[in-house]
């Protein structure tokens, strides 16, 4: 868990990071959005000190992180950077390596992590260990990266805008396989982006700031339901919340019983994506699946429109 209480940040007489509290749970992901210029990345590296804080603290699972040495403390956080940040002259295995190697790991270990690692990633040790970074391809890159963060298991991952330089589509996917992995292993996420999709996508909470302030901190549901001011409103994209609601809801929330014609959706599928369907097959219901594949009952318009309303 983190606990940031009353962090500010000065440089001069300028307050780039305005007595800001929050709290991150254990196994949560806390995304952090807002315009440039607010300072979100100075919140973000005033958690592994990379930043001093000019007043307040974080603690992290009720340590004061002034209290660890610096060393200590960013081997025990992991920190992922917008372009990766791998070192061109060592190799795939070679920067994964990074932590465990200052951390004094053996090189069995280190090795066997490597490879735990890479194939996490789906990325082929005996493919990929020996490349350098020149020979990846953008989305490669990126996964090295977050790869490399985690090597010394760290509980904590920080990480400052990981998919800005990524194509929509390698995008989605390095969201997907983060998401899975940080439900596998049960890391505690800090995650910036200028992204309100990916917010929404990877957020457990959101927090949005402005001019050095948190305006808000709260799960995506509280922020379309009750914005806490014109600028989150604004943020959030008035025309969007309908379908952030939906996308929020699965199937199974508004699974009604009887027979349907078409293709199944899963019921594990968004309401959003199960209005995408009815709208391109032009159906009003559309039967609904279980995971074995079983038919459960179907999904109807009308059912989703109701959940993508004002909630009251
Ligand atoms: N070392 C520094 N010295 C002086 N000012 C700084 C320093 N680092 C950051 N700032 C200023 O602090 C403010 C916040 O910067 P920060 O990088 O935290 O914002 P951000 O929200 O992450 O922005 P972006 O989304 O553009 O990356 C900016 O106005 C920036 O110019």
């Amino acid at each position: 868990m983190i606990e940031i209480e009353n962090l500010t940040k000065r440089y001069g007489d300028t307050t780039v990071v305005d007595d800001v509290t929050m709290t991150v749970e254990e196994g949560a992901i806390a995304v952090i959005v807002g315009t440039s210029g607010a300072g979100k990345s100075t919140l973000l590296r005033m958690i592994n000190r990379l930043v001093e804080p000019t007043s307040g603290r974080v603690l992290i699972d009720g340590q004061d992180t002034r209290s660890i040495p610096e060393d200590a403390l960013r081997h025990r956080i992991g920190y992922v950077i917008q372009g990766h940040g791998l070192f061109p002259h060592r190799t795939v295995a070679g920067n994964i390596a990074t932590v465990p190697r200052l951390l004094g790991w053996d090189a069995k270990r280190i090795a066997q992590r490597v490879d735990e690692l890479l194939n996490l990633f789906q990325l082929d040790p005996a493919e990929f260990a020996g490349k350098y970074p020149h020979e990846l391809s953008g989305g490669q890159q990126q996964r090295v990266g977050v790869a490399r963060a985690l090597a010394a298991r760290p509980a904590l991952l920080l990480m400052d805008e990981p998919f800005g330089a990524l194509d929509p589509v390698i995008r989605s996917k390095a969201q997907d396989d983060l998401l899975a992995i940080q439900r596998r292993l049960g890391t505690t996420i800090v995650l910036v982006t200028h992204d309100m999709e990916e917010a929404f996508h990877l957020g457990d909470r959101i927090a949005v700031m402005d001019g050095a302030r948190l305006l808000q901190y709260g799960t995506a549901a509280e922020l379309l339901a009750r914005p806490a001011e014109g600028f989150v409103e604004r943020l959030v994209g008035t025309a969007e919340r309908p379908f952030r609601l939906l996308s929020l809801a699965s199937v199974r929330d508004a699974l009604e019983p009887g027979p349907a014609e078409g293709e199944p959706v899963p019921v594990s599928a968004s309401l959003r994506d199960a209005l995408s369907k009815l709208i391109w097959t032009g159906r009003d219901a559309l039967p609904v699946a279980d995971e074995a594949g079983a038919v459960i009952g179907r999904i109807g318009i009308g059912g989703i429109l109701l959940r993508g309303r004002r909630p009251s």
